[in-house]
């Protein structure tokens, strides 16, 4: 109790002390991130976590979509092969097997999360498991178990073993009625989406776990992701992955989006960097939990014109989805992100024409590009 109370006084008197800009301290890094109200009565409640001098034992849960096996190869560069488990209830092709530790791992099976968290002694856990905008709204009971229960198993596991927790969220969080343009970190948050509902709950009980129990949980607003060698699971923003597919393939492509719907994107690469980024910040770095991130922000029109510069051929059609384009025009056109560049120095390295060179030159791509050069 004495020591508890010592604690108290210490992280109080910092926290008032505390300037906008990033606070170092002497004290063990776990005890940061609990402001007095955070430190539970029954301290006891977290198992000792592993030194923050040891590198991380990580699980990825979802870890087969489009972002998973790039953070488990991003990671693993860092950590070490063996330190990363990528899991999913989907079986991986074999040179996902074979680049590193794989298990089957359903986010709504509370026991064996239990199991997996302790056997293999993880310290960090990104939850990638989700059903995307598109998909959601074509199986909401589906998405309500995924996006919120298995993210309720989620947070008590990684509240009872003191794993810091990583769970994306996006600009689907936001809605009709928030700004959409610089949307800042803090607004209106009505999405009306299921997948939009979800992962405002994400954010909130994420949050909520923080300040009451003390979880290390961090949360990126993530915009639309753009990658060359994984496909998009199911969400709005997938045709500005599928167009670059098209326009090598067979010169031309068939939007779902109306040529003027302009939205946040990123390069994967950025988007990784960005997630470990976040995950390796002091504590006392972060002002807030949920941080937007920002990189480009273009319409199908405009990327078909870059394109057009490297493929004179490309040409772009417009067949419009009702329910995707409904969704993309609730969505923000641009996020502020400038929390994230004060906190912890986030910066984006892919604008436009570096993106679409970058696509470009994956695989098939690149002869073209340097005739284009
Ligand atoms: N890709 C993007 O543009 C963006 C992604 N995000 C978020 O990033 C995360 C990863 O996104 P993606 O890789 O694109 O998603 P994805 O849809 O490609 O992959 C999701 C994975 O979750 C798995 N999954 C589904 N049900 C599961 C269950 N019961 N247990 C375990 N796994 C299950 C699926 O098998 C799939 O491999 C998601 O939370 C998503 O909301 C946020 C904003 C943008
Ligand atoms: C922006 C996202 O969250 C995702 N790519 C989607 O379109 O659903």
């Amino acid at each position: 109790m004495l020591i508890l109370g010592m604690l108290r006084q210490v992280v109080s008197g910092t926290m008032q002390s505390r300037a906008s800009s990033c606070w170092k301290a002497a004290l063990p890094l776990r005890f940061l991130g609990h402001s007095p109200q955070q430190i539970p009565a029954d301290a006891s409640f977290y198992s000792t976590s592993a030194s923050e001098a040891e590198p991380p034992r990580v699980l990825i849960t979802g870890g087969l979509g489009q972002l998973g096996v790039g953070l488990a190869g991003l990671l693993r560069k860092r950590f070490g092969r063996d330190s990363v488990i990528l899991s999913d209830i989907r079986k991986p092709p074999a040179h996902v097997f074979c680049s590193g530790p794989f298990i089957y791992a359903d986010i709504l099976d509370y026991k064996k999360l239990h199991e997996i968290v302790v056997n293999h002694r993880i310290t960090w856990l990104f939850h990638y498991s989700a059903l995307l905008s598109a998909v959601g709204e074509a199986n909401v009971p589906l998405a309500k178990a995924v996006n919120i229960t298995g993210l309720h198993n989620i947070l008590e596991v990684a509240a009872k073993y003191n794993v810091r927790l990583f769970v994306p969220s996006t600009i689907g969080a936001f809605g009709p009625t928030s700004p959409r343009n610089h949307t800042p970190d803090f607004s209106i948050q009505r999405p009306r989406t299921i997948y939009g509902v979800s992962k405002v709950h994400a954010e909130l009980m994420g949050e909520y776990y923080y300040h009451r129990y003390g979880l290390d949980f961090r949360c990126l607003r993530y915009p639309g992701i753009i990658s060359a060698d994984s496909q998009p699971g199911g969400g709005t923003t997938d045709y500005a992955v599928q167009i670059f597919h098209a326009a090598v393939k067979n010169n031309r492509f068939e939007c779902n989006l109306k040529a003027s719907t302009r939205l946040p994107m990123m390069y994967i690469d950025d988007c990784l960097r960005a997630t470990l980024e976040v995950m390796e910040a002091p504590s006392e770095c972060l002002s807030i939990r949920t941080y937007n991130i920002s990189a480009v922000s273009f319409t199908p029109e405009e990327l078909a014109q870059v394109l057009c510069k490297y493929v004179p051929e490309f040409q772009i059609t417009y067949r419009v989805d009702p329910l995707r384009q409904a969704i993309a025009d609730s969505w923000p056109m641009s996020l502020d992100d400038s929390t994230a560049r004060k906190d912890w120095g986030w910066k984006h390295d892919f604008d436009l024409p570096g993106l679409v060179r970058t696509m470009l030159s994956f695989q098939g791509f690149s002869t073209r590009v340097a005739h284009a050069n």
